[in-house]
């Protein structure tokens, strides 16, 4: 039965499937191995952070109540050194660099270019003050020894591999990535090492869906192509079984031999959405096969073929839950926002999905739709760096416009 829902409803249904799942196991890896990972438990700060009272700048330790006379003088402190000798008197200055501990009894920091050397003693200029606390970072402000600084489903970047290392950690605990079966489907397609007769097309869907897979965090798993019967489509579908999550591309439309929604069909599976009020990627599908033959219950998404459709249906539909099903916390598709650069055309009754080109003075990003021959052209694809996103049912979307973009 068909149940084509508004892109909204179909972003909705993703994230309630993708509310709903059972972690996958964990496993431990290097820190530096762990890159785009999902983590599997919190990282807990071992010492305070800073671990001591620090300098935030080259200059001067002093007492911020002395008035603006001279002060003396009487050593200096280096980071990776401490402040032994007796503390800090009235009318004296510690020189200091930055990252250095604070001496006991100083309570600020004067910049070096904000004071004059003058006979082992330094004098603020003109019109500088100092207020208590200046250039200093208190002893723990930025994390507690015991805090949790990174909490369990963190997707893990170069800022969590900096603060994992910074609370010594050398690997860590993550999920197992969700193996994720690609099957291309289409009696037209020829693989990478053939040489394509002129009615053939090179099977690019499965490439490119591998390396979505794989910054998604999954681990992609190439099938072979099906051919458009149902038999070998059921035989691939099968092969697919033991893995987390199924992607097919093609046969979702309309022709004659578009048989994935039947054979699908015939497998008992369950379908969430038959298609997407968007374009391009309406005749996209999403759904469940019946756990059987010892495998559990796994979730399909048909993806249609037209190689734009591909992607961009997987960015706003497989991304999502893909993330989730890695352990990761369920968030939607990367949308910002900017101002659209030139008028673009809406269409009734479908959320357009336009590839689309960002640029960004950092204060006013700019988007502006690229010229494409439609959803089977590749190359103005990869010349866009985004998807501009607009609504349906808007005649005429105008320069000047505020529109939301998917970042990819
Ligand atoms: N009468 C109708 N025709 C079509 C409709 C419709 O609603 N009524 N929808 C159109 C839309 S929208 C799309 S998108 C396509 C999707 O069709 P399928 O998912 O069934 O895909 P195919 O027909 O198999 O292929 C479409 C197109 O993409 C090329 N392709 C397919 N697989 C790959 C691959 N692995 N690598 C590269 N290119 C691939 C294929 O050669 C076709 O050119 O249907 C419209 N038709
Ligand atoms: O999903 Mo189709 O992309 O509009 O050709």
């Amino acid at each position: 039965m068909s149940n084509v829902v508004d892109f909204d409803e179909a972003l909705k249904v993703v994230r309630g499937q993708a509310g709903s799942l059972h972690k996958l196991e964990t496993d431990g890896a290097p820190l530096l191995e762990c890159l785009n990972r999902v983590l599997a438990e919190p990282v807990v700060a071992d010492r305070d952070q800073p671990p001591f009272e620090r300098s935030t700048r080259d200059g001067f330790a002093v007492r911020a109540e002395d008035a603006s006379g001279p002060r003396r003088l009487i050593g200096q402190i280096r980071a990776g050194e401490r402040w032994t000798s007796a503390p800090l008197q009235r009318g004296q200055a510690i020189e200091i660099m930055t990252g250095a501990p604070m001496p006991q009894g100083a309570d600020a920091v004067v910049m070096v270019e904000h004071v004059e050397l003058r006979d082992g003693s330094i004098l603020l200029l003109q019109g500088r003050m100092v207020r208590t606390g200046e250039n200093i970072v208190r002893r723990g402000s930025e994390a507690r020894a015991g805090d949790v600084v990174l909490a369990e489903g963190t997707v893990i970047g170069g800022a969590e591999i900096a603060l994992a290392a910074a609370c010594g950690r050398s690997g860590l605990s993550v999920f197992r990535r969700p193996r994720v079966a690609i099957v291309a489907t289409g009696d037209e397609l020829v693989e990478l090492d053939e040489t394509p007769d002129e009615q053939q097309i090179r099977n690019s869907n499965s490439y490119g869906l591998a390396a979505l897979v794989a910054k998604a965090g999954g681990d992609a798993v190439r099938l072979p192509i099906a051919r458009d019967r149902s038999d070998d489509l059921e035989k691939l579908i099968l092969e697919a079984r033991s893995c987390d999550l199924l992607l097919l591309s093609g046969g979702v439309s309309m022709g004659k031999y578009d048989l994935v929604e039947e054979v699908l069909h015939e497998m008992e599976a369950e379908f969430f959405f038959t298609g997407v009020k968007m374009q391009p990627g309406k005749p996209v599908v999403f759904g469940t096969l019946p756990a059987s033959g010892g495998f559990p219950a796994q979730f399909f998404f048909g993806l249609p073929g037209n190689p734009v459709s591909t992607q961009v249906t997987f960015h706003c539909f497989v991304e999502p839950l893909l993330r989730a099903m890695g352990g990761a916390e369920v968030s939607p598709p990367r949308f910002a926002q900017a101002t659209l650069g030139e008028d673009v055309a809406g269409k009734p009754g479908l959320t357009r999905v336009l590839p689309a080109r960002l640029t960004c003075d950092w204060a006013r990003p700019e988007v502006r739709v690229v010229v494409w021959q439609g959803s089977g052209d590749l190359a103005a694809n990869a010349r866009a760096n985004c998807y501009a996103v607009l609504p349906p049912d808007v005649e005429r979307f105008r320069a000047g416009d505020v529109i939301t973009v998917l970042l990819r």
